[in-house]
């Protein structure tokens, strides 16, 4: 069976100007002020599901210009680590601070302050690219203007300006994840927490992508990324940190966490589990 044709929405009708959601109290609004504090502190952090312990009590401090990244084997609690300290998912204990804002205490003054590329979080797929980026920026009080030319420079960057008339949901996943990249960044946060932002972006995309965000943070953006390629933590963070069943094994320069050897090595070594062996017999052609 065929998909009926889907109908495009007509495209967002924006008022002039869009008021911000809340206005923040003034000791709440982080300021240039707020720079000495990390871009990201969690405290004791701890999520279950049932009787497992995703995140079994992390304590991370991630300093403020840093290109940060988070690595751990499959299940490690990478994700859910980043959705609770994003605001995403509830923690049974432990605090997580952004820029000095409680996240939990705080949502909508943390919220203001991420740019988040979540795991697995369903977009409005309905709406075209073009429809999502702008309604992202409008939610956050951009100005008309404003959220107009930055949608286009976002979709023009991910080279996405052709798609920006298609629903989302017609979209491949390296387009969705570049949309969803767009979204992250159309309200200039000062932290970037971005999930395998990589996978299935191709190429061209990438090295653009990569630009992007090593001018994000020589401006004194912070950006963390989850990810399982070893050469991509090695080439584009400055931190990194290695955790493993919810626990933090090692964490600081990509330097003085590495030693002499190389990411990929040491990786393996704190992490345990590689099994040195060629498959099992029924699998050897010959
Ligand atoms: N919603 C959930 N319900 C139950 N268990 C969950 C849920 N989300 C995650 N888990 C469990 O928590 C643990 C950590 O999962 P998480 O997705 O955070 O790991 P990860 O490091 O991101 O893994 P991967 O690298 O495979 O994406 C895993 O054991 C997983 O099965």
């Amino acid at each position: 069976m065929t998909d009926a044709p889907r109908e495009t929405p007509p495209p967002p009708v924006l008022p002039e100007t869009v008021a911000p959601p809340t206005s923040l109290p003034d000791a709440v609004v982080p300021t240039a002020g707020t720079d000495h504090l990390p871009a990201m502190q969690l405290n004791g952090l701890i999520k279950r599901f049932g009787e497992k312990a995703a995140v079994a009590g992390l304590d991370l401090t991630v300093p403020t210009g840093s290109f940060y990244g988070l690595v751990g084997p499959n299940g490690a609690g990478k994700t859910t680590t980043l959705s609770v300290a994003t605001g995403l998912l509830r923690p049974d204990a432990g605090t997580a601070r952004i820029h000095g804002v409680d996240v939990w205490a705080q949502p909508v003054e943390a919220k203001r302050l991420i740019g988040n590329l979540a795991d697995g979080v369903r977009l409005f797929d309905r709406l075209t690219g073009e429809q999502l980026v702008t309604y992202t920026g409008m939610m956050f009080g951009l100005p008309r203007d404003e959220v107009v030319s930055r949608t286009a420079d976002l979709l023009r960057i991910m080279d996405l300006g052709d798609a920006a008339g298609t629903p989302v949901v017609d979209y491949s996943a390296g387009m969705t994840k570049k949309v969803a990249l767009a979204c992250a960044l159309v309200h200039a946060p000062r932290v970037l927490v971005l999930d395998e932002p990589f996978e299935s972006v191709d190429p061209v995309s990438a090295a653009n992508i990569d630009d992007i965000l090593r001018g994000y943070t020589a401006s004194g953006g912070t950006v963390i990324v989850s990810s399982h390629s070893m050469d991509l933590v090695q080439r584009m963070c400055d931190h990194v940190a290695v955790i493993a069943q919810g626990r933090l094994l090692a964490s600081g320069t990509v330097d003085e966490v590495r030693g002499t050897r190389t990411l990929q090595d040491r990786f393996v070594d704190l992490v345990g589990g590689r099994h040195h062996s060629e498959g099992p017999q029924w699998l050897r052609q010959s």
